[in-house]
């Protein structure tokens, strides 16, 4: 019997089970990997918003990923909230010494502001992410997070993101997937580019507000599909359609008053009836 994938997540805590730790391991395990995690900060937080960020202290954030990595083998890294520039560096380190040859699966998504507005990233630790892109081989950035990392306004067309997806890729990752969702239209368009290749990625725009969740979900979904497939624009294209099959069924899980989660178990779970 092959034994599972690993998959690590180093992200944030959300309380209501719809983004953050608690969707990057419901994706591994909906996906068949085995899910682990390192927490880099706690947040208060439910479909509605967020109330509060506690940040994990660095030195910690440090310790859980030595002890983790000297025990188990990881096959792939989501890395999403960090909150603050020193968490940045911290994850920076470990990736430098876990990924020596800069050929392992690692997919950051840039977490700045969470989609009721709320910030999630310190205003000071942007320039740190900057920084640590070169560290990951795919890095997977919404529309203003994009924005905010090339400096420049949002794109507000296709043409627009894979040109942006480019210039991203000129900051050190060597895949960029850039994530359309926060455009209007009957569709949900991503693009993904790297070496050679520039896909847009075409799906359904899902009628449900049911939607929190949906970059965190999508990231981890990668990170596994990655790991799996060896082939990132696959992986990607894959990722999505399963996200879109999430989202068709999030209104069935109603959770929450607000924007509540996707369904990750749309797959396995029995229809309610
Ligand atoms: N209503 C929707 N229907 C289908 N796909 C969606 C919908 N909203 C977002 N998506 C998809 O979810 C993923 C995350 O999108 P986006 O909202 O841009 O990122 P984030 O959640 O990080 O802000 C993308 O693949 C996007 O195309
Ligand atoms: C703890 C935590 N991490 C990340 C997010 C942002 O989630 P994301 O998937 O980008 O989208 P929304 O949840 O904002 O729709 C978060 N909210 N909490």
């Amino acid at each position: 019997m092959t034994r599972p994938l690993v998959a690590l997540t180093i992200a944030g805590s959300d309380p209501s089970g719809g983004a953050g730790v608690q969707a990057d391991l419901k994706t591994f395990s909906a996906l068949g990997a085995y899910g682990t995690a390192v927490l880099t900060a706690l947040t208060a937080q439910s479909t509605r918003g967020v109330t509060g960020v506690h940040a994990v202290p660095a030195a910690f954030v440090a310790e859980q990923l030595a002890t983790l990595a000297a025990d188990v083998r990881i096959d792939a890294v989501k890395i999403g909230m960090l909150a603050r520039a020193e968490v940045v560096d911290v994850v920076g380190a470990f990736l430098r010494d876990w990924d020596r040859d800069g050929e392992r699966v690692v997919v950051l998504d840039p977490v700045m502001v969470a989609t009721s507005g709320d910030p999630l990233l310190a205003d000071d630790a942007v320039a740190a992410i900057r920084a640590l892109l070169p560290r990951a081989r795919l890095v997977t950035p919404n529309l203003p997070e994009a924005a905010r990392l090339l400096d420049e306004p949002a794109a507000a067309d296709v043409d627009a993101m894979l040109a942006q997806a480019e210039r991203l890729r000129g900051l050190g990752s060597a895949w960029v997937l850039l994530k359309g969702g926060h455009l209007a239209g009957p569709s949900a368009v991503d693009v993904v580019v790297g070496p050679g290749v520039a896909e847009v990625l075409t799906g359904p725009r899902v009628a449900t507000r049911h939607t929190h969740g949906t970059g965190c979900t999508l990231s981890s979904a990668v990170a596994v599909l990655a790991a799996r497939l060896g082939d990132w624009p696959a992986a990607a294209s894959a990722a999505k359609a399963w996200l879109t099959g999430a989202l068709r069924a999030a209104d069935t899980l109603a959770v929450g008053g607000g924007s509540g989660p996707v369904h990750h178990f749309h797959e396995l779970w029995p229809a309610e009836g």
